[in-house]
């Protein structure tokens, strides 16, 4: 099959930009199996990713900076935020509201940054029909006893709040179905292993891969990552 140079051309600048755009990678758990602790100690040895910085109305907990474990804001600054299109997402758990910025997730990207997303379920699931190429990967307590004594070792809840938070991992868990990979944060070093190779080795799964893929397939030759990127920013 004789291929015109244009359309060969065309193919490379496509595939160099997606080498430069950023992966997004939705991580969701259970409260208390560790996905912060994770992600916190999964961005000091790779620079070359981002945790997005959610805004909640939340309460800001005693050891939380403002800007960057969460945007603390007020409820009506929430909802003129939602009002404006700012939010890629959001959600409600537990009475209080979270969402995700466009801004944020796209400049990162654009700069080559891979964004991880540290969110709930139902965030997930937006994020998986807004944006075809996200990963999704679920971290699962190794048993409920250990995720029982995470709970109660950070301080953060009282027994009634446990054992709630547990009820509530209990239901949805089967969520778990409907994501990319399956990770058991059994020790944070097995954890943070298999997560980079997911990293590493999803660049060019089919997901990411997709909009290129369907250059071959459909003949049209797309000149630049487009299409829903472009739609959100
Ligand atoms: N959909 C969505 N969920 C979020 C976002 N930010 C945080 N969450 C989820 O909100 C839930 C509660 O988070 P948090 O208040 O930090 O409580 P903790 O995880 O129990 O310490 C967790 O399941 C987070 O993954 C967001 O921007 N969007
Ligand atoms: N692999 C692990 N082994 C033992 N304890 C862990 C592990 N991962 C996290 N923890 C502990 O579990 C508690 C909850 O972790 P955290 O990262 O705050 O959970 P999440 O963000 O999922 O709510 C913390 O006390 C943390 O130190």
């Amino acid at each position: 099959m004789v291929e015109r140079k244009e359309e060969t051309a065309m193919k490379k600048e496509y595939l160099d930009k997606i080498a430069e755009y950023g992966q997004l990678i939705v991580v969701s758990g259970p409260s208390g199996v560790g996905n912060k602790t994770v992600l916190r100690e999964y961005l000091q040895d790779h620079e070359q990713a981002c945790v997005s910085v959610s805004v909640t109305t939340r309460r800001q907990r005693k050891h939380e900076i403002d800007g960057k474990d969460y945007w603390f804001v007020s409820v009506p600054e929430f909802e003129r935020m939602v009002r404006m299109g700012e939010m890629l997402e959001y959600t409600y758990v537990n009475g209080n509201a979270y969402g995700t910025t466009k801004k944020s997730v796209e400049e990162a990207r654009a700069r080559g940054k891979n964004v991880i997303l540290d969110v709930d379920t139902i965030g997930a699931m937006k994020i998986r029909a807004l944006c075809p190429d996200a990963t999704l990967v679920y971290i699962l307590p190794p048993s409920w006893d250990e995720l029982k004594s995470r709970l109660s070792s950070t301080g953060i809840y009282n027994k009634e709040e446990v054992n709630a938070l547990m009820e509530i991992a209990e239901e949805e868990i089967s969520c778990a179905n409907s994501y990319d990979y399956i990770l058991v944060n059994d020790t944070i070093s097995n954890t943070l292993s298999r997560f980079a190779q997911i990293i590493h080795s999803n660049r060019y799964s089919r997901n990411c891969m997709k909009e290129f893929l369907d250059s071959y397939i459909d003949g049209e030759v797309k000149p630049h990552v487009q299409s829903y990127k472009e739609a959100l920013l």
